[in-house]
């Protein structure tokens, strides 16, 4: 219901811009868009954040960025969280934080997910910790350049393992036991898994097999009435440390907060929400003008970025 009443914001806005240009705004959509926003008010479901307390949820990513923030907030909202990354460090002043914080518990594993053992060792983990799980955050990503498509091959490859095929491994083995607990699998994905943005083929690659597969195995949880769900966040440009070392130079408006982001994703979760966009302006209506025009967004998404400040390396 939230969903329809988000698109049915988004396309009001799209409209809005549209007869905007065309002068029509007075006469025919302001009582239109007026009706829907009253809709979209009344309609909305309340997050709570007592819906996370005591719940067992696993972060991948979290050392750093969107994955920290969103361990801080589970913390707060009293979870059991484990955490996962490659630098031990890092993480372990993240679980001090959690603890802190007010975090049920708190754990962490390091660890590489190009290794498919340690994703399933994840989630042993988390079985052996609590006895269950009831949410399972993916949101880890390996090392990702923005320029142009340089050929390499095995880049994308090893991108897959990471990006993709470790979400896949882990989900296959928290399953069960989110089926046991009717939890939720949140799935962080981007822009530029939905539409065709430059400098980031291979990245794109490995968030478009994400939707493939995780919208697909909703269809089939769905048809054999297994109650977990799967969200899957569509996420625009998040001001984190390393997104802001990569692009920063190219882009033409900062980035999102990482923490409004994080506490938005959560929330999307928590509410079995099909698909979160964030933030809503800059990433729903591209989606929605995507089938319609597809060239002229394509030409919006070039002209939002300083183009001529990419050279080939
Ligand atoms: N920031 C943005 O503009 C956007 C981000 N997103 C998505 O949000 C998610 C988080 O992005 P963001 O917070 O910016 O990313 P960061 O680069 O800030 O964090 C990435 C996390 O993944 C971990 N990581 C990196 N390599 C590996 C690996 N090989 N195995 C396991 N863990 C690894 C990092 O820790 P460590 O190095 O210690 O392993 C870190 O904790 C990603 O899925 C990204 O696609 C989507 C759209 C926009
Ligand atoms: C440049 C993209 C946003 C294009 C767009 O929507 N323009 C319209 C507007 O902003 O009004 C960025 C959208 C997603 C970003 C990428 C991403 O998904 C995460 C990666 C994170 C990594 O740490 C750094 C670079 C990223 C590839 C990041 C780069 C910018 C985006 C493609």
């Amino acid at each position: 219901m939230l969903l329809w009443s988000s698109d049915l914001q988004g396309l009001s806005l799209l409209c809005l811009f549209f007869c905007s240009r065309m002068g029509l705004l007075l006469k025919i959509l302001v009582p239109f868009v007026g009706l829907v926003l009253a809709f979209c008010f009344y309609s909305k479901e309340d997050f709570k954040p007592e819906m996370l307390k005591g719940k067992r949820v696993i972060v991948t990513g979290a050392s750093t960025g969107i994955g920290e923030q969103m361990a801080y907030h589970l913390a707060r909202m009293g979870a059991h969280v484990l955490i996962t990354a490659r630098t031990e460090a890092k993480l372990q002043k993240v679980v001090t934080r959690c603890l802190e914080l007010g975090a049920a518990s708190a754990h962490y594993m390091n660890g590489s997910m190009e290794d498919m053992a340690l994703a399933e060792d994840v989630v042993k983990e988390a079985k052996q910790l609590w006895g269950g799980l009831d949410m399972l955050i993916l949101n880890h990503i390996g090392y990702t350049y923005f320029n142009y498509f340089d050929g390499d091959v095995e880049h994308i490859r090893k991108l897959l393992e990471i990006n993709f095929l470790s979400y896949v491994a882990m989900t296959v083995s928290a399953l069960p036991m989110l089926k046991e607990s009717g939890g939720s699998i949140l799935v962080v994905s981007s822009t530029a898994g939905k539409i065709g943005i430059p400098f980031v083929a291979p990245y794109s690659a490995t968030k478009f097999a994400l939707d493939g597969f995780f919208s697909s195995l909703r269809q089939e949880l769905i048809i054999e009435n297994i109650n977990v769900s799967i969200t899957l966040c569509i996420l625009g440009h998040i001001a984190t440390e390393t997104a802001e070392k990569t692009v920063s130079h190219v882009m033409q408006k900062p980035g999102a907060p990482k923490k409004e982001c994080a506490l938005e994703i959560i929330k999307s979760g928590a509410l079995r929400k099909r698909e979160l966009y964030y933030p809503y302006t800059t990433v729903r209506i591209p989606l929605l003008i995507r089938d319609w025009t597809p060239e002229f967004l394509d030409s919006l998404i070039r002209n939002s970025l300083n183009v001529e400040k990419v050279k080939r390396s």
